[in-house]
């Protein structure tokens, strides 16, 4: 299998399957930076990434973003100074799909290459 960052964010319907327990496991590995957590009953991933200044980290977002509308796939982003915290699911099924793990990994490589 490629790495996640390198693959695309496939349509995701409302009859597509969630990742199960133990294809989290095992795709968790892969962003072991990104923390797993329930929200409103939905599972999320979610990362703090810290910045120098609020400039930073609006930059940073805006980056993200663009990301987001070239997969069609879209985080909650919230951005404060010197931090953005980033949420990825997936509203169609409540819940984590692979496409979310790969928006993970590409908001990663986007901070790497600041
Ligand atoms: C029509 C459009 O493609 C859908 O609403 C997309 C847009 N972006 C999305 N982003 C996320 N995170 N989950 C979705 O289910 C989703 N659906």
């Amino acid at each position: 299998m490629s790495s996640l960052s390198e693959q695309k964010c496939e349509a995701c319907h409302g009859n597509a399957p969630k990742v199960s327990d133990a294809e989290l496991a095992e795709l968790i590995k892969m962003i072991p930076d990104w923390v797993p957590e329930v929200r409103d009953g939905i599972m999320q991933l979610e990362r703090v990434y810290k910045f120098k200044n609020f400039k930073q980290a609006i930059a940073f977002t805006n980056k993200v973003g663009d990301m987001a509308e070239d997969e069609g796939h879209h985080p909650g982003l919230l951005t404060e100074w010197g931090k953005v915290t980033v949420t990825w699911w997936s509203h169609s099924i409540k819940g984590l799909h692979k496409n979310d793990f790969i928006c993970a990994a590409k908001t990663d490589e986007i901070f790497v290459a600041l």
